[in-house]
């Protein structure tokens, strides 16, 4: 219980704590409110049944001269006025505190989902080789509310209903301590007995449901993303019963916990039923005047109709915190139990505004290797090459040998696992990667698009204020694009291009991503096949344009086609995650077997 409430507490930043204390207070407060507006109930009714209590009770009779009433009437229509003002206030309170927790929950669940979300994207881009995207969706979207409406109200409800049992249950002992001690043991020892049988299963059923919902969020990210294959294959179906199984399975789970927390409620009514039954017997065999009864039974029934509500609210809480223990595991490991959870908002920077780090003598990767985890060999091995600024660099080899995760390493996306990368005599790790950033353009392998204008892809997150129209017609010149988007786009730049450009060719999707790599006119252009699904006269166009730039910009190019890095300064060709040799084009030609074979090929 202990470690649940603190594991919670981490997930919430001060401000949410103090905002807790206070829901807290009016919590407390609400249940003292709810407790006078049930024992208003006690002068009340003694009045009805007996009137000729005003003058033998002493507060009564002090109330009723006070006021100088004259008659019977007015006095009960007093207290009458007063119990329902008291009722009235009570539940005013209680429609205010409902409002503060309504309110407070709400905020939260978007607090809560922000700071994860901030939480994964500071983590490094290592972080995100091993986990799956559909899942963290989930958590964002899902589990932060699962978490709140789980764990949190259920635990503040918990609270309110025990001490309003409490405060019941006090009021009732002091009544009768007998019948007390009765209600507490017949009620409070069915739900406590309910409880032991259920609470293990209880946990387990958590789990299957965090297990149930990411499997589901998964189907149906796998289904929708690889749309094109399905169909292809004519898989929608088996698909759909992928989903379809997890779904129900989840529901189930989610069902099961419905009955578990609500059906005991049913036997209990019962059971308290019968207890006013035999109170009203056992109140009949000791009293034999029944008007001395109906005020004690008034409060029974009244306190019942308090009490069991709040017996059964404390039990469906309890049940609710320990289904959603294992999603408040969840979200503590990804908030706060990595290196950078101190503040996840705080950790993602605005790199807008960082200052780029100088590039102007050279960049060295000394000695680096890389291994990846869980994997048995480093992808790339004690690999060394110095680049200058404004020269051509070109990565050439077989499939798998390295030069993609050689490019990672230059872009800071990945940290050697031994050696460095220098960049005019500094390393750059930790808090200078992004600075470093700050001068690289980059043209991955698979371009990603979103569903916007094609402005806004080559702008890519650039608010829409600050989106410098000539450095996209630009770019987008470069990049080649410019006839295209003039002549076959019906809005032009304003055209929107559909989730991931599925309204565009391959070739126009990789235009895309080299207009953006080139809008903020990088120091270094980095491009990972960036031409590879362009025709041969698309490509040379998009070459002649690149070469342009040369001489003035570092353009570090892997690529199969021996032909797209003809034209670079350098040409390392790498084996195994080892660079095996460099030289022009015309010197690999001459000292290369591979490179001859390659040449030869046409690949
Ligand atoms: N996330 C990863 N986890 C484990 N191993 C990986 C990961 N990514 C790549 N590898 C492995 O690292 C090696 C180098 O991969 P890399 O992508 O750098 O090669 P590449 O030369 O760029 O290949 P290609 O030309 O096919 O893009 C390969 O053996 C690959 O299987």
């Amino acid at each position: 219980m202990l470690v649940t409430i603190r594991k919670m507490f981490d997930l919430l930043s001060k401000r949410e704590k103090i905002q807790l204390y206070v829901q807290f207070v009016a919590l407390v407060s609400m249940a003292f409110v709810e407790m006078a507006g049930i024992a208003s109930i006690l002068p009340f009714m003694a009045v009805v049944a007996n009137p000729g209590v005003i003058r033998t009770n002493r507060w009564l009779k002090h109330a009723y001269d006070f006021f100088q009433f004259s008659s019977l009437q007015s006095f009960l229509f007093f207290l009458g006025i007063v119990v329902l003002g008291l009722m009235v206030f009570s539940n005013l309170f209680k429609a205010l505190t409902t409002w503060l927790t309504l309110r407070y929950d709400n905020r939260l669940n978007y607090n809560l989902a922000r700071r994860l979300l901030a939480a994964y994207l500071s983590r490094p881009y290592e972080f995100f080789l091993n986990r799956n995207t559909a899942e963290m969706g989930k958590n964002v979207l899902s589990e932060a509310r699962t978490v709140i409406a789980g764990i949190l109200s259920p635990g503040m409800q918990l609270l309110s209903s025990s001490l309003l049992c409490i405060f019941i249950m006090a009021f009732l002992m002091v009544v009768d301590p007998f019948v007390a001690v009765a209600i507490i043991v017949v009620l409070g020892g069915s739900y406590g007995a309910i409880y032991l049988v259920v609470r293990r299963r209880l946990v387990r059923i958590g789990r299957e449901q965090v297990e149930a919902n990411t499997m589901k969020f998964k189907a149906a990210s796998e289904a929708l993303s690889g749309i094109k294959d399905l169909k292809i294959l004519g898989r929608e179906r088996v698909f759909l019963d992928r989903f379809a199984a997890h779904a129900l399975r989840h529901a189930r789970r989610n069902a099961t916990v419905g009955v578990i927390s609500q059906l005991p409620r049913y036997a209990l009514e019962t059971i308290a039923f019968g207890g006013i039954l035999l109170i009203v017997i056992y109140s009949l065999e000791s009293e034999k005047d029944v008007g001395k009864i109906v005020p004690l039974l008034s409060i029974y029934a009244f306190a019942g109709y308090r009490l069991m509500p709040a017996l059964q609210q404390i039990f469906a809480s309890i049940s609710a915190v320990r289904v959603s223990l294992p999603t408040l595991e969840i979200l503590h490991q990804d908030m706060c139990e990595s290196p950078l959870s101190a503040d996840p908002d705080v950790a993602v920077v605005d790199a807008q505004s960082l200052k780029p780090l100088p590039f102007t003598q050279k960049l060295v990767l000394e000695g680096v290797s890389f291994r990846y985890a869980g994997a048995q060999e480093p992808a790339v091995k004690e690999i060394s090459l110095t680049i200058s600024p404004n020269t051509s660099i070109g990565l050439v080899g077989a499939t798998g040998s390295g030069k993609t995760t050689t490019v990672d390493i230059i872009l800071g996306l990945l940290s050697p696992t031994q050696g460095q990368l220098l960049v005019d005599g500094s390393e750059v790790s930790g808090d200078t990667v992004a600075n470093w950033q700050r001068n690289l353009g980059y043209v991955p392998q698979h371009i990603y698009l979103c569903d916007d204008t094609i402005t806004r892809n080559i702008a890519f997150g650039v608010p829409e204020e600050d989106v410098d129209m000539e450095a996209v017609i630009r770019a987008a010149r470069i990049a080649n694009l410019n006839e295209f988007i003039e002549q076959e786009l019906p809005n032009g730049f304003e055209t929107v291009i559909g989730e991931r450009g599925v309204r565009l060719s391959g070739g126009q999707r990789q235009r895309i991503g080299i207009a953006r790599a080139l809008y903020r006119n990088p120091v270094v252009l980095i491009m990972d096949e960036a031409t590879s699904a362009l025709d041969g006269i698309t490509e040379e166009a998009v070459m002649d344009a690149l070469r342009t730039l040369s001489g003035e910009k570092t353009i570090i190019m892997i690529a199969h086609r021996l032909t797209t890095v003809k034209d670079c300064d350098i040409i390392y060709h790498m084996e195994h995650g080892h660079i095996v040799n460099q030289g022009s084009y015309d010197e690999l030609l001459g000292s290369s077997a591979w490179f001859q074979a390659a040449a030869r090929t046409g690949t």
